[in-house]
């Protein structure tokens, strides 16, 4: 099995070009991608990309709307797990198809389980994504390393709570899948941690529902910028991301949000292995 390594702001994720989607990610509830994704037995990654042609059954199974797309995203966690979208995901899979030819420099649609994005790719410099509007929820709490803290709840296609705080990140433990209100999450949640905004930027840390602490999470990142403008009262601007893996600009206006920053591949090779039992 053919795939290629690549990251944004080292979110990173292992590609399978997969166009007839005949490759089975479903046993086991997910097992080769547990496997793939496994960081000492595998290849190591924080998910896993598949790039299925809209027309493919599992696509058409899916109930993606390939009206404008070619290409689906079939984005799994680390843990096997579906998600609706994924921010950095995305546009490493645009970064993908420019490399391997299927699409030209440009704007292009990629079909998501969240609905159809449009990402910008150049051969060089940084891949751009409107990423929708976000919907901001109620406020919730969460408890993170034994510390409560309060966040708003952020649509960005798949579900975030945003916690902006005073409190310092760098101390927190975010290993642990935070605690936090089942009624408004009752599919899980990805839990940002960031600081308050100033002068236009924030830092950023996030456990993702799937997969653990990560070092980026791009709808973590817009939702985080979402929740700091609303923290300061503001419901548009530019905001600058700042996570462990990379710095991330979220553009926000009245109708979508936009999401840009570096997407690399860093290796292509042959999954040949046995798939081990017990991951
Ligand atoms: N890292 C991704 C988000 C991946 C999905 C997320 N863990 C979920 O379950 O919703 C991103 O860059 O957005």
């Amino acid at each position: 099995m053919e795939f290629v390594k690549g990251h944004g702001t080292e979110n990173d994720f292992v590609v399978l070009p997969d166009p007839d989607g005949s490759i089975d990610l479903d046993t086991d509830d997910g097992h080769l991608v547990r496997a793939l994704c496994h960081r000492r037995r595998g290849i190591g990654a924080d998910g896993v990309l598949r790039v299925v042609r809209t027309d493919a059954p599992v696509a058409v199974a899916a109930g993606v709307d390939g009206t404008e797309a070619t290409w689906f995203m079939d984005y799994r966690n680390g843990d096997g797990s579906l998600a609706e979208m994924c921010g950095n995901g995305v546009r490493v899979f645009a970064r993908y198809l420019l490399d391997a030819g299927l699409v030209a420099p440009g704007t292009h649609p990629v079909a998501t389980r969240a609905g159809t994005r449009w990402v910008t790719v150049d051969r060089t410099g940084p891949v751009t994504v409107d990423m929708g509007p976000s919907v901001l929820g109620p406020a919730s709490t969460t408890v993170v390393d034994g510390v409560e803290l309060t966040g708003v709840a952020v649509d960005v296609g798949n579900p975030h709570l945003a916690c902006v705080t005073g409190t310092p990140l760098d101390a927190l433990d975010l290993a642990a899948p935070p605690a936090y209100d089942r009624t408004l999450f009752p599919h899980g949640v990805n839990v940002e941690v960031l600081t308050p905004l100033a002068d236009g930027a924030v830092r950023l840390r996030v456990h993702e529902r799937g997969s653990g602490e990560t070092r980026s999470c791009g709808t973590g990142t817009v939702a985080g910028a979402v929740a700091a403008l609303d923290a300061a009262g503001r419901h548009t601007g530019t905001v600058t991301v700042h996570t462990p893996g990379g710095t991330l600009l979220v553009g926000v206006d009245g109708a979508t949000t936009t999401l840009t920053g570096p997407a690399e591949l860093v290796a292509h090779g042959t999954w040949g292995a046995a798939v081990p039992a017990g991951v």
